[in-house]
C-alpha cells in the first residue's frame, strides 16, 4: 500500500537530491552499499543496547537511500539487472540487521524470550515474504499480489514504534510498550501476507500448468 501511494511523493521529494549526487559523480551502487552499511550500523550498534531513539534516527537517515539509488539509476538511464539484484539482496541484509537488532536486545538486557522470538519471527517471515515473490517471478509467474504488509510497511511500523519507544529513555512514561505492539503487528501482518502470496502463487501456477498442458494437448492432436 505504501509502495503504491507513498512512492510517488518520495520520488518527487528525493529527485533533486538524487540529481545532486549524480552531478557529484556518486554511483547508484555506492548509494545502495553505503545506505545498507548505515542501516546495519544503526541497527546493530544501537538496538542491542536499547538505544532505540538514536538507532532509529541513524537508520531513518540511511534507509531512504533505498529510494534514492533507483531514482538515480532511472534519472541517469543506467538501471541495470545488476542494480536490481544488488538493491533487493541488500534490502534483505538491512531487514535482517533491523529485526536482528531487536532480537539481540530482547535476548540480552531487554530480557524477554517471547519478544525475542517474535522479533526473530518478523525477521524470518519478512525474508520469506520477499522470497515468495522473487521465486514465483523466477518461474515465470506474475505473482499479482503485494499483500497486507510489504517491506515499506514492515519498516515504517517497526521504526516509528522503535523511535517513539526510545523516548522512554528521555523520561516519557509508558511509551516503550509501542515496540512490542509493533513487533506483534508486523509478525501477524507478515504471516497474513505470506498466506496471501502463497495462495496467489498456487493459483497462478495451477493456471499456468493447465494452460501448458492444454497447449501440449492441442499440439499432439495436430
Ligand atoms: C519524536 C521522535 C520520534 C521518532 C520517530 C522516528 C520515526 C522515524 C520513523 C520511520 C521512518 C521509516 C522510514 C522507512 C522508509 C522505508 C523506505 C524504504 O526503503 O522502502 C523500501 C520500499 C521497497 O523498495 P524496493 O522496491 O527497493 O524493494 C523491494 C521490496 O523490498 C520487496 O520486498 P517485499 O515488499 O516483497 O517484502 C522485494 O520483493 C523486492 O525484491 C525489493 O526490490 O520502498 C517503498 O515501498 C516506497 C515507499 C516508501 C514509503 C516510505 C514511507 C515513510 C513514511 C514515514 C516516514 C516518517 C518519517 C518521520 C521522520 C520523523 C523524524 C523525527
Ligand atoms: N544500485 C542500483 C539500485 C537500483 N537500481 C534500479 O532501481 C530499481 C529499484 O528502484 P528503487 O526505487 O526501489 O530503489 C532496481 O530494480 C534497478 O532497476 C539500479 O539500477 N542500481
Ligand atoms: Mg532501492
Ligand atoms: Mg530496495
Amino acid at each position: 500500500m505504501l509502495n503504491k501511494y507513498a512512492r510517488a511523493f518520495f520520488t518527487r521529494v528525493l529527485t533533486p537530491f538524487a540529481a545532486l549526487l549524480l552531478r557529484l559523480g556518486v554511483s547508484p551502487d555506492a548509494v545502495t552499499l553505503i545506505g545498507t552499511a548505515g542501516v546495519m550500523a544503526g541497527a546493530l550498534v544501537f538496538f542491542p543496547m536499547g538505544e532505540f531513539f538514536w538507532g532509529t534516527i541513524v537508520i531513518t537517515i540511511f534507509v531512504f537511500s533505498d529510494l534514492v539509488d533507483g531514482n538515480m539509476a532511472r534519472q541517469a538511464g543506467i538501471s541495470s539487472r545488476w542494480g536490481a539484484f544488488l538493491d533487493s539482496t541488500l534490502d534483505r541484509v538491512a531487514d535482517g540487521a533491523i529485526f536482528g537488532g531487536f532480537a539481540l536486545w530482547y535476548a540480552g538486557n531487554g530480557d524477554d524470550n517471547v519478544l525475542c522470538a517474535v522479533a526473530i519471527f518478523c525477521l524470518a517471515s519478512g525474508q520469506v515474504v520477499s522470497y515468495t515473490k522473487a521465486r514465483g517471478e523466477s518461474i515465470g509467474l506474475p505473482v499479482a499480489v503485494n499483500g497486507l504488509v510489504e517491506r515499506a510497511e514492515r519498516l515504517v511500523i517497526s521504526l516509528v514504534a522503535a523511535g517513539l519507544a526510545g523516548l522512554h529513555k528521555f523520561g516519557v512514561p509508558g511509551i516503550d510498550i509501542l515496540l512490542p505492539i509493533a513487533l506483534w503487528i508486523v509478525a501477524v501482518g507478515s504471516l497474513v501476507t505470506l498466506v496471501q502470496r502463497v495462495v496467489t502463487v498456487r493459483r497462478e501456477s495451477a493456471e499456468a500448468d493447465a494452460a501448458a498442458a492444454a497447449d501440449r494437448g492441442s499440439e499432439a492432436a495436430q
